[in-house]
């Protein structure tokens, strides 16, 4: 196959990159950014996001948070912009790579005769960043105002912890000036029919046992009770005394929040996302995130979180070899955003707005 100026092969079900998608090229040109651990080239997004920015015609704010780790907002301000915002979030970095066993170069962004994209952070989640500009510059296009203001929020390092990104961004009086009511941040796919949709998550413990002469072993709980994990600490306290005086443990992640977020229907942010599902025949499956995302920190400040990524009729991949995204899952989650944007910007003021 010849490969187009583009850096993809025109196959035989697949398109060229003059007859794609915009959106799918631009994801596309967005997977080729190797914002990979153990060191992303996190320049080469926010050059990107700075080029976002300027065709959305968004103003855009930069926060270093740590050396080399900046926090980027775009805002498109509402007709109401003293009401509560909307936080769209994504995180732009992602994990290692195992090139051995992927079939094509993981920062390639090849797409088969099918319309699949294989790439790292296809799913996890470039995919989410993508869907939410172009939801935005399609409604910008149409002309549509927003009563309330909406923020896209790009974060680094979620993958190593969040540290350096979202944890302690919460906490930044920057954040806090965004005055925020309800946030969308990543969920994971579906293979079925249905989305699903995250409001809450287990809570992370991540540590690291100093044991001089013998190899230390991660353990994963299954269950995530408060009793369960004192057990579990317990435990590693008495592993680490019976194995020696030098013997100690430390906690590289230790989250204890368990804040959820609301899906009952009388809740207004909830009854917006849902009914707007609704509307276009969605089906949503409610689930308990199987891990932890920046999600955690947004909750954790008392803010609303749905952990959202509309990909349906798709394998969960995400940190996995051959990670990938159909096109067409990425268009209609594309139009999805249009819907959900609006219905979530129209909630009217709450009691405690007025
Ligand atoms: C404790 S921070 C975890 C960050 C990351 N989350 C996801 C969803 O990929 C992970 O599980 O590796
Ligand atoms: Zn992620
Ligand atoms: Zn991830």
């Amino acid at each position: 196959m010849l490969p187009d100026k583009d850096g993809s092969e025109l196959g035989s079900g697949g398109s060229s990159a003059e007859s794609e998608h915009p959106s799918v090229s631009l994801f596309r040109q967005y997977l080729r950014l190797r914002t990979v651990h153990p060191e992303p080239d996190y320049d080469a997004a926010l050059k990107f996001l700075d080029r976002i920015a300027n065709e959305l015609e968004l103003p855009v704010k930069k926060i270093e948070v740590f050396p080399g780790r900046v926090v980027t907002i775009m805002t498109w301000e509402g007709t109401n912009p003293k009401l509560k915002s909307i936080l769209l979030n994504s995180h732009t970095d992602v994990v290692p790579v195992f090139p051995e066993h992927w079939k094509y170069d993981a920062f390639r962004a090849f797409k088969d005769a099918e319309g699949n994209i294989y790439a790292r952070g296809s799913q996890d989640m470039k995919c989410v960043t993508i869907q939410y500009i172009e939801a935005i510059r399609r409604l910008k296009a149409e002309g549509h105002t927003l009563t309330r203001t909406v923020h896209l929020m790009f974060v680094p390092d979620e993958e190593v912890g969040g540290h350096k990104g979202m944890e302690t961004f919460v906490n930044h009086q920057e954040f806090h000036k965004l005055n925020i009511g309800f946030a969308l941040d990543e969920g994971l796919a579906n293979p079925t029919d249905a989305f699903t949709v995250f409001y809450g998550e287990r809570n992370p413990w991540w540590i690291n046992i100093h044991c001089p002469g013998s190899p230390g072993h991660g353990s994963r709980f299954v269950e995530n009770t408060a009793a369960e994990k004192l057990e579990f600490e317990c435990q590693i306290k008495k592993w680490c005394k019976e194995a020696g005086d030098d013997v100690t443990y430390k906690f590289a992640q230790k989250h204890m929040d368990q804040n959820m977020t609301s899906t009952e229907d009388s809740d207004p942010w909830w009854s917006a996302f849902s009914s707007a599902c609704k509307e276009m025949n969605m089906v949503l499956e409610k689930e308990i995130f199987p891990a932890a995302t920046d999600s955690r920190f947004i909750r954790a400040v008392g803010l609303p979180a749905i952990g959202f990524s509309p990909m349906n009729r798709t394998p969960i991949l995400l940190h996995d070899h051959n990670e990938f995204l159909n096109e067409q899952v990425l268009l209609r989650g594309i139009s999805i955003y249009q819907k959900l944007i609006p219905a979530l910007a129209s909630v009217p003021a709450l009691p405690d707005e007025k």
